[in-house]
């Protein structure tokens, strides 16, 4: 044991008996059962159903209140649930509902309801822990009120008198809606994101706001929010592709209102250049009403952003022999004069390609009024002080991939060989795959924001290989076929093919071999999101004999149909992991009003022997450390 170390260590105590009150301290959270993960991903910006999945905890707020009110029916829990939800909303609701006495009266009694269930909650941390997820105006109330057997002691009237006192002062909704945020953020502990916040949702920015607000996150980048980050670190190639599916899914508000970026000069060059297109039409959610204007000006941003992309991607390949992209060099492999193209040696005609600034002899350049408005749109966005902040967050809260408690998060694949190895990618006189491969993505992401200022740097040019590439483990496909899907008619060729990854991880071998990879051991899980599982037509988001599950079941609109549900979500808490089906989400005033949870279906994933304890987690592993060096001190305090 290094001596400076535990020299430092000591400063910490202010005599032995304090080492020793850490030791057991330590000792008995390790004994503590394991809290609650919560992980969701492919969000897609619906903020509301995403908000309603983290209030509800996926199910387990009111499995923990069946628990704590074993007598109760379900209409009572049901009701309960919604207040711990939703509790101003659920408040605003009965106050309108009942008369002033009625509304006292469910006050008072769903007060104590709510007491027990915090109770309830908090048996599985240390009371420090507890006393933190309090709201710091109730703090001490809330301690008063916790501690004590209340209503059945000799305290009963003095409960009964801080009760009357608050609702005296009109403060006793306020303390109700601390106490149901303290069950709420006691039931789920951690919340993992793996991966697309970003894309075809209205507010992303929001969920975004919502994480910053959360005590304890992690996120795994998806490919829809590696694009958002690499505006910021200055390819305006990647700002091409945010304005183009921003422009798809009609959500420019949220890059003029919420990110505050002036999008008027590309309004403008998109009227002047482009006239709608049938295979631009925007892909607009069900009952969001838009003119025929507007709808025009989507179809005509879409076009000119996309055909930007392409020019811009031209250049990128082409400075990039490494990625080995020359085939998706789409405009060097037009035939301009017979509006042809040339794809795998087979000449397809182009539909309706209308491209009036592309110069035939030198495609992929962008005309001095193209450059003007490149270079304005990408300082808009790097200057916006709402997407920096959100894109810092994602950089320091986020990462490739992430080993926690035995298992591995991942938003799309490990790239694979047909025959299971991995796959490589070669750059720099390199070869990387497996992890190694993730670790060195993960290192040029984040170098990639040193010089926001360079647009074609190799790291700020590998967000965009992470976007599109083969060896790319937050793609997953050979090649993004974007441009064929605009502009050929022929379907074979927007098929995306698959790495073979995803016919591989149906085998528990492939799981273990990866998870081995990673250094971790064989029973832990692998967990992905990306692509979406078609529940409605019978696959199962658990495969590998449980050892990988798939948590993108469509929280984004546009898929539903596909998929047949609303999302999935897993929770693992002491005693396993389980599985959740959300169904779509309507609104908060019909969650509240109907006190309905909106999920269909849980599946168990996987059991425990025996409950799981903190000591078993990899915080566990970090406190039994802890303990040992202070065992250490301990012995010889004198010495230090
Ligand atoms: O549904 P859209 O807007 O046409 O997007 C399709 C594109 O999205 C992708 O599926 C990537 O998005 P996901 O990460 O959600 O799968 C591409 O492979 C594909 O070309
Ligand atoms: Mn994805």
């Amino acid at each position: 044991m290094d001596e400076k170390y535990l020299h430092l260590l000591k400063k910490q105590f202010s005599n032995r008996e304090a080492v020793l009150t850490e030791i057991i301290n330590l000792s008995a959270i390790c004994e503590l059962p394991k809290a609650t993960e919560h992980f969701v991903s492919d969000i897609h910006g619906e903020y509301a159903a995403f908000n309603h999945v983290l209030r509800n905890g996926s199910g387990s707020i009111k499995e923990k209140l069946k628990e704590c009110f074993p007598d109760f029916s379900g209409e009572r829990i049901s009701d309960l649930s919604t207040l711990i939800y939703y509790p101003q909303d659920k408040l605003t609701y009965q106050k309108d509902t009942l008369c002033l006495l009625d509304f006292d009266l469910w006050c008072q009694e769903k007060l104590i309801e709510l007491i027990k269930a915090c109770k309830y909650v908090s048996q599985k941390y240390t009371r420090s822990k507890v006393r933190k997820a309090f709201p710091e105006q109730f703090r001490y109330i809330l301690e008063e009120l916790l501690i004590e057997e209340a209503f059945s002691t000799d305290k009963k009237n003095y409960f009964e008198s801080i009760i009357q006192k608050l609702l005296q002062l009109g403060q006793l909704s306020n303390l109700m809606i601390a106490l149901a945020d303290t069950i709420r953020r006691l039931t789920v502990d951690h919340l993992h994101v793996v991966g697309d916040i970003y894309d075809r949702g209205p507010f992303p920015d929001k969920i975004i706001d919502r994480l910053m607000g959360l005590p304890s996150v992690d996120i795994q980048w998806g490919n829809h929010d590696i694009v958002w980050m690499a505006t910021i670190a200055g390819s305006p190639l990647a700002m091409m592709n945010v304005l183009r599916v921003s422009a798809r899914y009609g959500n420019l508000d949220i890059l003029e209102d919420s990110y505050g970026i002036n999008l008027r000069p590309l309004i403008e060059y998109a009227q002047k250049y482009y006239e709608p297109l049938a295979a631009f039409a925007p892909h607009l959610v069900e009952g969001k009403f838009v003119t025929q204007d507007e709808m025009d000006l989507l179809n005509r941003l879409q076009q000119a952003a996309a055909i930007l992309q392409f020019k811009l991607e031209s250049q990128l390949i082409a400075r990039r022999p490494e990625f080995i992209l020359d085939d998706r060099d789409i405009l060097q492999h037009i035939n301009f004069s017979d509006q042809t193209i040339k794809i795998k040696e087979q000449i397809y005609p182009l539909v309706d390609f209308n491209a009036p600034t592309i110069d035939p002899q030198a495609p992929e350049k962008l005309t001095f009024e193209e450059l003007h408005l490149t270079d304005h749109l990408l300082s808009n966005f790097q200057t916006s002080e709402k997407l920096h902040k959100h894109v810092q967050f994602l950089l320091e809260k986020g990462g490739m991939y992430l080993c926690y408690n035995g298992n591995l998060l991942i938003h799309g694949c490990l790239p694979l060989h047909e025959n299971g190895d991995f796959k490589s990618f070669r750059i720099e006189e390199k070869a990387y795959s497996g992890k190694a491969l993730l670790d060195f993505y993960d290192r040029k992401v984040r170098e990639s924001f040193l010089h926001p200022e360079v647009p074609d740097d190799l790291a700020t040019d590998l967000l965009w290989y992470l976007w599109v590439g083969e060896c790319s483990s937050l793609f997953g496909k050979k090649a993004m076929t974007t441009f064929e899907r605009y502009y050929i008619a022929d379907k074979k060729t927007h098929a995306e093919i698959k790495n073979a990854y995803y016919a591989l991880r149906k085998k528990s071998s492939t799981i273990s071999h990866i998870l081995e990879n990673f250094g971790l051991s064989s029973e832990g899980h692998l967990i992905n999101g990306h692509t979406p599982i078609k529940e409605k037509n019978g696959e199962n988001p658990i495969k590998a004999d449980g050892k990988l599950i798939v948590i993108d079941g469509g929280f984004s609109k546009p898929y539903q149909k596909e998929t047949g549900i609303a999302g999935y979500t897993l929770l693992y808490n002491s005693f396993g992991m389980q599985l959740s089906a959300h169904q779509p989400f309507s609104s908060i005033e019909e969650a509240v009003k109907e006190s309905r949870d909106m999920i269909s279906v849980k599946r168990l994933v996987d059991k425990v022997e025996t409950r799981q304890r903190v000591r078993d987690t990899n915080i566990g592993q970090q406190l039994l450390k802890d303990i040992a060096d202070l065992e250490i001190l301990y012995d010889n305090y004198d010495r230090y």
